[in-house]
């Protein structure tokens, strides 16, 4: 597994740590740095809604983990000065969680459905007509005696979060008048994110060290945010508390996270395909077992990324690594396998 700091969500941290992921999390389009499209377009969409009062249309949020879907969430609500009730996909098991939870909305309430592609298809099916016409209808009793009452809703804005939304089903992505996809951040957007980060932390650091962070962190802001509170750690304990490039450094490898911000799943990753299959192609579930991790995490949180950078392909007959990949890892590619580009199959 994966050093928990450097994936899912914040369930793992203790009371401090959480406090401290509130408080760098951005709170105003104004403060949320990146996603400029996005952005831009959420802001029109806000302003526009408010202005003829009505409730903001359901917005799909998908991308890979950690780039910023919670935090736009709560920026529309706290943007449309409206209420936010949250929950996620597995958690309402039953039609009666949700009615629950739907009944309960003041008008122009955000609902936001965390990983919304594993909800369960019952429930989904109650969710369209709330959707659609801010309405639900529930069976009351069952057998002879069965009849269904049919309640209203405030008008309400679901916000849906995924980092599958391939799997969606299609009605319910046709009931979201707004889809965006986050993205990557580049080096330059996370150094910034760090910079702000320490100044919110009262940690002193350098440019310089924030640029090393910045572009180790897998373009993920959340990603940073954590290295830098270990940075942190060694910047109090084998420094003066101030993070320079050396302290940066230091920590970045003492936490396996190489020069280009691969840590140590990216790697086995790649060195499975290329040691172990020889160079690919091999399906993502063979690399699974041989690495030790779900299939599913593979493809959501580490695989995006790999291929993003270009160091693997994803063709036709399964994923293939680069010749970038195998520099990476002081690797030759044989003469045989280069320049056999596979197609993109996606
Ligand atoms: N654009 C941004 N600017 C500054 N900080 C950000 C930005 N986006 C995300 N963050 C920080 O990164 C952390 C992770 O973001 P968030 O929880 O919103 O990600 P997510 O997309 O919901 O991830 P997951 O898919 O795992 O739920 C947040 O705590 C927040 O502080
Ligand atoms: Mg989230």
């Amino acid at each position: 597994m994966r050093e928990p700091f450097l994936t899912g969500g914040n369930d793992h941290m203790d009371a401090t740590e959480k406090d401290i992921d509130k408080a760098l999390r951005p709170l105003s389009f104004d403060d949320f740095a990146g996603q400029d499209k996005v952005v831009e377009n959420l802001k029109v969409f806000v302003a526009a809604a408010k202005q003829r009062g009505d409730a903001l249309d359901h917005v799909l949020l998908h991308g890979p983990p950690g780039l910023g879907k919670t935090t736009l969430s709560h920026i529309i609500a706290n943007e449309l000065q409206s209420g936010i009730k949250m929950t996620s996909g597995p958690v309402l098991d039953k039609p009666s969680d949700l009615a629950g939870l739907l009944t309960n909305l003041e008008p122009h309430d955000v609902l936001f459905i965390d990983e919304i592609h594993r909800l369960n298809p019952v429930v989904e099916e109650y969710l369209y007509s709330a959707m659609e016409d801010y309405r639900i209808d529930i069976m009351l009793d069952s057998g002879p005696n069965a009849r269904s009452v049919q309640i209203s809703l405030s008008p309400f804005t679901l916000i849906g979060a995924t980092t599958r939304s391939g799997m969606l089903t299609s009605p319910l992505r046709a009931r979201f008048g707004i889809s965006s996809r986050l993205e990557y951040y580049d080096s330059k957007l996370l150094t910034s994110i760090v910079q702000r980060s320490s100044e919110i932390l009262g940690t002193p650091i350098y440019e310089d060290a924030a640029y090393e962070i910045a572009r180790r962190s897998r373009g993920t802001p959340r990603i940073a945010n954590n290295l830098l509170r270990r940075t942190r750690d060694f910047a109090q304990i084998k420094g003066d508390g101030t993070i320079t490039v050396d302290i940066a450094q230091f920590a970045l490898n003492a936490l396996d996270v190489d020069a280009r911000g691969l840590d140590d799943m990216d790697k086995r990753i790649l060195s499975t395909i290329i040691d172990k299959f020889k160079g690919g192609p091999v399906g993502i579930s063979t690399i699974a077992t041989a690495c030790g991790e779900e299939g599913e995490t593979i493809e959501e949180v580490y695989e995006p990324f790999l291929i993003q950078e270009g160091y693997i392909k994803r063709t036709s007959r399964g994923r293939e690594a680069t010749e970038h990949a195998y520099l990476h890892l002081g690797r030759t590619m044989p003469q045989h396998l280069r320049g056999n580009t596979g197609e993109l199959f996606s």
